[in-house]
């Protein structure tokens, strides 16, 4: 049983609007039953007609065309905020509403799932609650789920394990072990990295070894240390995040049933930020739209015409000066060469921008003007020029960060602007914490988006550690994880001894572990803990097994295992803002619970594993009011009213190490671009004349995007910094070593407790918490204390009994979400 049905809800949507679903296409195979005419019940002749015309109500007659474009590849290349998202959203609910779809044909890929539940929701808006029922994904989802459903066909297990970016560190440090290689001459992050851009490339093992110099030994390691990765992944059940792509890629390249399956289905597919694809998802598009890469020959291409399938109608769009993600494999050339590849294309240039002021967009196009090779665009608005671009030279960070902060309370005062009409932008997350502590304390909230993710910390992977093994019994790296935390006496020797057994008898570790008895050399301390271990891990799976919810599930594992007495036990601050994030964990997992009553272990993990950075911005109401903190990266395909792009140094924007690299630096400067071109009415440029980084002060030059914009753009608020008072020495700060790394604070993928504006906050002292055998019961309008965020007042109760969550509003330290058997909450 992979999932209820393959069209998961996203975040937010309740699986009772499937309900409504037209019965010609029931949710769990919506494909099975195509209609004779391709249309659905609510089409051309339901309500959805009148809203064709509708559809294309205010749309400048490029956007038009794009949208009731028929037949054919379509490719839309536009500058930044010309409507390309939205012609994409207007083009889906015009297929729908003109009966050329059905919503079972459409593939929407978007860069992140925020982006995508984004677009599903603006389609339902526009067409109604079946758009729910529709494929809009990112490349990443659409791919476990295809793969989830073939999963037999590859001879996976349909609960395959996703390990992330630092699993598949760890995996590959083993595998290197395992080699006896020197981590100092080969150092298995960069074999992690390299295996990676590998797999973007789709170039396999086999394929690598066939390249590899004989007189080149890291080549040769590698190949050899790749190759056992891969085995190692697949004795796991388990697919790292490159494979998701390329094994679906080979999927369809070596099935060629499997292929004319989806290409019956998906007649019309969309990709948004096409220039951010790299190959593997660009042959991905290709075989899905039934266009192999040539034709005349090769297996996919006899097949397709064999069958005389049609090709899908394809619609790609994108910006080339917005491809920002070339460390990811991205390439421009998808894009530049989208008309060569596919020759039969048809083009929409699109050059109003309505995202912007005149006097923003001179400023972007000028920085963006000065790269090499690029296609000249002529992007205008006819929404004024705007207040000039506020520029200003800091003496440091610190004094950056207060400028800023006084500039945003100003905009209230004079111009109405609320802190969730602004964003800042830097280049890299370090430099978050000057700007965080400033505007902790002038109090203003704020939240930051990526830094520590809140599923990279050490306590939310090892409860998602214990949920994986529950789920998959042979998945090793999650079994290891866990094997001796909380600790319980099976040290790495006793580990050792386990994987050697499990090698001699060729079982996978989680079969040895339950062998413990056969396991040679093991000592009897821990041979009972290895017993008391597969007991707990086989008492867990049998409670999963009985239908428990994830939430349910979780619970147990930190029960039964003593995870969280030990946490609780313990007296470092660090450990109660631990329990706070296991609970955060605990509502993200009632949350996944109430969206997918249905939803198993498996399926939640799923969507745990498919979470990206870039999808933890909360957009729940208690956000509005609160200014966005993000990399530039990030704030890909996002507008704001009020943007700062701070740090604009030689040697910080652009980065260090694109200075003396010409493909580095274009990079730079499309980054810049996009960092521009999010602001819609007011931007900030600033730089601080000395920047501490590693304990170290630099002085540092200005960027050089800031001298390619025209003066008459730039009101400077400050020129210059005051060298001389800066030499009198008033360095605040340092890099203050936080416990979580010195980066962000907790978020989840949704409603994550916004970072408090109360410096301490952070951790709140759990000293008097006492594990509680249940949650005190509150109504709202009830008045609470709570041993670190002091008085507040119930403004709303979810669920109740053991799970009852209560947000509650702790006047100046916010609101928060608790789980209040977690937490030292008293009903007053
Ligand atoms: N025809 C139009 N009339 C009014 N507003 C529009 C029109 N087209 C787009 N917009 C608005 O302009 C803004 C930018 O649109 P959108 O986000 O779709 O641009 P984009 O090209 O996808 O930008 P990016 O390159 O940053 O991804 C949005 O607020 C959108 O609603
Ligand atoms: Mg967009």
């Amino acid at each position: 049983m992979t999932s209820l049905f393959d069209n998961l809800p996203l975040p937010g949507l309740s699986a009772s609007a499937d309900a409504h679903l037209p019965r010609v296409m029931p949710p769990r195979d919506p494909d099975a039953q195509a209609s004779p005419d391709g249309r659905d019940a609510n089409g051309e002749n339901g309500p959805g007609s009148l809203a064709a015309e509708a559809l294309l109500d205010g749309l400048n007659p490029q956007q038009r065309a794009a949208v009731v474009h028929e037949g054919g590849q379509l490719l839309i290349i536009a500058g930044a905020g010309s409507g390309k998202t939205r012609v994409l959203t207007h083009r889906i609910a015009y297929l729908l509403a003109t009966g050329r779809a059905r919503t079972g044909e459409i593939l929407a890929i978007t860069f992140t799932n925020k982006a995508a539940a984004e677009m599903r929701e603006r389609v339902s808006e526009l067409v109604g609650p079946r758009a729910r029922n529709m494929w809009v994904s990112t490349f990443h989802s659409a791919c476990v789920r295809i793969l989830r459903r073939e999963a037999k066909t590859l001879g996976l297990r349909s609960n395959f394990s996703i390990y992330d970016a630092a699993d598949s560190q760890r995996l590959m440090l083993l595998v290197c072990r395992e080699l006896d290689l020197d981590p100092k001459r080969f150092p298995p992050k960069a074999f992690s990295n390299r295996v990676s851009d590998l797999k973007n490339e789709l170039v396999d093992p086999d394929d690598y070894a066939r390249t590899v110099g004989d007189s080149n030994p890291f080549e040769q390691n590698l190949a050899a240390a790749y190759r056992l990765y891969n085995e190692r992944l697949r004795q796991a059940h388990a697919l790292d995040f490159d494979d998701l792509i390329m094994t679906t890629v080979n999927l369809l390249q070596a099935f060629p049933a499997v292929a004319e399956h989806y290409r019956r289905r998906f007649r019309h597919i969309l990709v948004d930020e096409y220039q951010d694809t790299n190959q593997a998802q660009y042959m991905l598009v290709r075989e899905l739209a039934g266009v192999p890469l040539d034709p005349s020959e090769g297996a996919a291409g006899a097949e397709a015409n064999d069958n005389d399938l049609p090709t899908a109608e394809l619609t790609v769009v994108g910006d080339a000066d917005q491809s920002i993600y070339a460390f990811r494999g991205a390439t421009i050339r998808n894009i530049v060469e989208f008309e060569s590849d596919y020759p039969d294309a048809t083009t929409v240039l699109l050059e109003q921008n309505y995202r912007s002021t005149q006097t923003i967009l001179s400023a972007a196009n000028a920085v963006i003007s000065r790269n090499p090779d690029r296609r000249a665009k002529n992007l205008w608005t006819d929404s004024g020029s705007g207040p000039q671009i506020i520029g200003y030279v800091a003496d440091s960070e610190h004094e950056e960060a207060r400028f800023i902060a006084e500039e945003i309370d100003r905009l209230g005062d004079s111009d109405g602007v609320r802190p969730g009409d602004v964003a800042i932008f830097y280049r890299t997350n370090a430099q978050s914490r000057a700007l965080e502590e400033v505007l902790i304390r002038v109090g203003l909230p704020y939240k930051v988006v990526g830094g520590t993710r809140f599923y990279e910390r050490r306590e939310v992977k090892d409860a998602i550690a214990y949920l994986r093994a529950i789920a998959n019994p042979d998945d090793a790296i999650n079994l290891r994880r866990i094997l001796n935390v909380p600790k319980r006496g099976v040290g790495d020797r006793a580990e050792a001894m386990i994987t050697a057994h499990s090698e001699r008898e060729r079982i996978s570790f989680g079969a040895a572990i339950s062998d413990a008895e056969n396991v040679i050399g093991l000592a009897t301390r821990s041979l009972t803990a290895v017993r008391g271990f597969a007991t707990l891990m086989s008492g867990l799976r049998e409670l999963a097994a009985g239908g428990a919810s994830p939430a349910e599930v979780l619970d147990a594992a930190l029960d039964r295992s003593g995870y969280l007495a030990e946490l609780r036990a313990s007296d470092d601050p660090q450990d109660a803002s631990r329990v706070e994030n296991l609970a955060e964990l605990h509502a993200v997992a009632t949350e996944f619970s109430e969206s997918d009553p249905e939803g198993d272990l498996g399926d939640f993990l799923e969507r745990v594993a498919l979470v990206a950075d870039t999808d933890q911005i909360p957009d729940d109401d208690d956000d509005r009011g609160v200014v966005t903190l993000m990399t530039v990266h990030t704030a890909k395909g996002l507008e704001f009213p009020v943007v700062f792009v701070t740090g604009l140094e030689d040697g910080t924007f652009p980065h260090q190490r694109s200075l003396a690299d010409e493909t580095e630096l274009a990079e730079e400067r499309r980054l810049a671009y996009v960092a521009l071109t999010r602001a819609r009415q007011r931007l900030y440029l600033s730089r601080a004349a000395v920047r501490t980084a590693w304990g170290m002060p630099n002085e540092l030059p200005a960027s050089r995007f800031i001298a390619d914009i025209p003066e008459e753009l730039m009101d400077w608020k400050r020129r210059e910094s005051s060298m001389a008072a800066l030499r009198g020495g008033s360095f605040t700060g340092g890099y203050r070593n936080r416990g979580d790394g010195g980066r962000g604070g907790s978020r989840g993928p949704s409603a994550p407790p916004v970072r408090t504006t109360r410096a301490g906050a952070d951790t709140p002292s759990f000293g008097s918490a006492k594990p509680r055998a249940d949650a005190p019961s509150v109504d709202v309008g009830d008045r609470v204390t709570h041993d670190a965020y002091g008085m507040g007042r119930v403004i709303a109760v979810e669920s109740t009994g053991a799970n009852a969550v209560a947000k509650i509003d702790f006047g100046s330290s916010g609101t928060k979400r608790l789980l209040l058997r977690y937490s030292p909450v008293t009903k007053l």
